[in-house]
């Protein structure tokens, strides 16, 4: 009845219209569904070949204990390099296991999913000690930079891997301050040196000039291979310094990751900061307050192994009884009961950037979907979940995501695990508004409001100013592309902060966009317009006024409130014009003409014409009676009237969902 251990944590998918793959996202939710017969192979596979040996943890003196993490771009080879690290110190046999993980993931590959275990705790000798390495997951992409700084937290340095052949990417650049300011020792790993157009000495220049770390400091790999692997594991004994807690010390840990099995409850895993820990105590989890009894506890190599107890310095797992993965928040700190200790620092919640509407195609699909989205979100805390419904569209959510990737990810996987077949409407980010009037601070409850729904925008005679969210995108391209992408950036309101030379053919530019620029196609289109070779990655940068506007979109004079949008006042025009024209398009004509209109208040900024169809009254008039025909044209005219001030139009859901999709 045992959960596998085995983590999936990639999402890989080929992009529309360029033949690069690129990885959407280092994921680590993934664990139900139809994939759980993979993870269950591979855990298996995992457990019979890892060298099972008695371990007692109980007297591993702290410095001899080094907590690490792996941290790169897309596919520079971080899952390439845990597996030789796990194979190295026997965590893994080199031989059945990985070649049939890896033909697995072939297989995932083609339908966009592959499964990797990250978390493990590695014996490794040195000099004629045993040293316990614990290897920390973090998941890849930045839209997450606030798990991967709590997972990074738990460690004292990192290996940094780039691309002997990409150089430094956007991602390597983000990561790399993540750590940087975590104070963490980062050691530069240049991976692939076998490729045949490898340049590791460019790349090497390149982690000088933008990192400041002396290029004697990089090691030369090739994961692929195992070349210098052995290195690697020496230089982090050698370089990364041992945790600083003590045994002696109140027992304080930090969860850095947790996951939800449906037979034991949510196995969160963590960092003791101090102290120890046993089965059977009562722990009390910061964040949430309440107390739980300590079921199970032990290491992970890469498979859960138990052991009596865990302690200052350590890496493991526990179950003590959550129900829900909320319980066990990542950043949250553990301690016993009636020992309160001070919480570890930089505990907040997950913040939504990015908010979507989504409704089954068809309303009897609601339960299921329902049951799928709950699902869904029981493994990842940080979607927000709440309930919407809209009349063209009927019962459905309105769901908050950390970020892009994560709203994608969260989407492709409904689609695939669940086979739900959804509406996704278009993206929205958090404005705010600040109210003008003590009256109206108090109706809100608040004097700065957060609007994560247009239709709930308030009105500019209530408010001070509207603040959108902003933030630093990073772009690493070859300079060719340059002129391009700099057009691009302008044309979404960006602003350029600095642009570097990373070497002699690259450029390194950061612009300050607000999100909801980026938010749609803002990363397809640099892709196609750089050949698939740009990087991007951005980070939050807080709010700023915007001048912001609410279009309603009108049909015959009455507002359709699902189609309500916020845009800034310089996008209002074309934005209006635009989506009138989809809807023109996408309503079918009907007996009496339509006007599709866009309005700001009550001034019309756009507006198109569905023609009636015109219904051949004379067709039966043979010959040539004219009044007779003005009759029957001037009756048929006044239908047609009647119709419209009926404003009686009929649009179909279709013409919604195309309206409303993303693209
Ligand atoms: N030639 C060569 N290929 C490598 C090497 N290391 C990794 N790769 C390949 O590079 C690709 C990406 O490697 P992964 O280990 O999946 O990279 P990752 O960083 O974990 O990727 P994401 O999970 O997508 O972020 C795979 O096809 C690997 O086989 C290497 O040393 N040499």
């Amino acid at each position: 009845g045992r959960s596998p251990r085995v983590k999936i944590c990639r999402i890989k998918r080929r992009s529309r219209g360029s033949t690069q793959p690129f990885t959407l996202i280092r994921h680590r939710w993934m664990k139900t569904g139809c994939l759980s017969t993979l993870s269950t192979h591979c855990a298996r596979q995992y457990s019979s070949s890892a060298q099972k040996q008695h371990i007692d943890m109980s007297e591993f003196p702290v410095d001899r204990i080094r907590n690490f993490s792996i941290i790169a771009h897309i596919d520079h080879g971080k899952s390439t390099l845990a597996d030789r690290l796990l194979e190295l110190t026997g965590a893994i046999a080199k031989t059945e296991c990985n070649k049939q993980v890896l033909d697995k993931l072939q297989v995932e590959r083609e339908r966009g999913i592959t499964v990797k275990a990250q978390t493990a705790s590695l014996f490794y000798q040195h000099e004629g000690q045993t040293y316990l390495l614990n290897l920390i997951d973090t998941p890849g992409h930045v839209d997450f930079s606030y798990e991967v700084s709590r997972s990074i937290s738990a460690c004292q340095g990192v290996l940094l891997i780039v691309d002997a052949n990409q150089g430094i990417q956007a991602q390597t650049v983000a990561n790399f301050y993540l750590a940087f300011e975590a104070q963490l020792t980062i050691i530069p790993i240049i991976n692939k040196i076998d490729l045949k157009n490898a340049d590791p000495e460019r790349v090497e220049k390149q982690i000088e000039k933008i990192f400041d770390i002396p290029k004697e400091e990089c090691i030369r790999i090739s994961a692929k291979l195992g070349t210098n692997v052995d290195q690697v594991l020496q230089e982090v004994v050698k370089r990364i310094p041992s945790p600083t807690a003590k045994v002696e010390e109140p027992f304080k840990a930090l969860v850095f990751d947790s996951t939800f099995d449906h037979y034991r409850g949510v196995v969160a895993n963590i960092a003791v900061f101090g102290g120890q820990v046993s089965k059977g105590d009562r722990i009390v989890s910061a964040h949430m307050g309440k107390t739980y009894e300590v079921n199970e506890l032990g290491i992970l190599r890469p498979d859960e192994h138990p052991t009596e107890k865990l302690y200052a310095g350590q890496v493991g797992y526990v179950i003590a009884g959550m129900k829900e993965v909320k319980e066990a928040q990542i950043g949250d700190t553990l301690y016993l009961h009636k020992q309160p200790v001070e919480t570890l620092p930089g505990f907040k919640p997950a913040k939504s950037m990015v908010f979507a509407g989504i409704y089954p195609m068809d309303q009897s699909e609601y339960t299921t979907l329902r049951s799928a989205v709950e699902k869904l979100t029981l493994n990842d805390s940080s979607v927000t979940v709440q309930r919407d419904s809209s009349l063209a569209l009927g019962a459905g959510w309105r769901l908050g995501f950390l970020g892009l990737l994560h709203m994608e990810v969260f989407n492709q996987r409904l689609e695939q695990e669940y086979n739900a077949s959804v509406i996704v409407t278009a993206p929205t980010v958090p404005y705010k508004a600040v109210m003008s009037s003590p009256k109206l601070i108090k109706e809100y409850g608040q004097e700065v409001v957060t609007i994560v729904n247009p239709a709930q925008f308030p009105d500019k005679s209530q408010v001070v100013e509207y603040l959108e969210p902003m933030v630093i995108g990073t772009i690493i391209t070859p300079d060719d592309f340059t002129g391009k992408i700099m057009s691009l950036c302008l044309s979404r309101r960006a602003i350029q902060k600095n642009m570097v030379y990373i070497d002699d053919h690259r450029v390194m530019m950061k612009y300050l966009f607000p999100l909801n620029e980026i938010v749609v196609d803002f990363y397809d289109q640099l892709k196609s317009m750089s050949s698939g070779y740009a990087s991007f990655d951005y980070e939050d940068a807080g709010y700023e006024p915007a001048e912001l506007i609410k279009i309603d979109f009108l049909l015959n004079g009455k507002p359709v409130e699902e189609l309500t949008t916020i845009v800034h006042k310089d996008r209002a025009y074309s934005m209006g014009k635009a989506m009138c024209e989809r809807l023109r398009d996408s309503i079918p004509r009907q007996m009496f003409e339509i006007a599709v209109q866009a309005a700001i208040g009550s001034k019309v900024i756009a507006r198109e014409t569905i023609k009636a169809y015109r219904k051949n009254v004379l067709a039966k008039c043979y010959g040539g009676d004219i009044t007779r025909k003005m009759k029957l044209l001037k009756k048929q005219a006044e239908g047609k009237k009647k119709m419209r001030r009926i404003g009686n139009v009929e649009v179909p859901k279709d013409a919604f969902i195309n309206v409303l999709k993303k693209k």
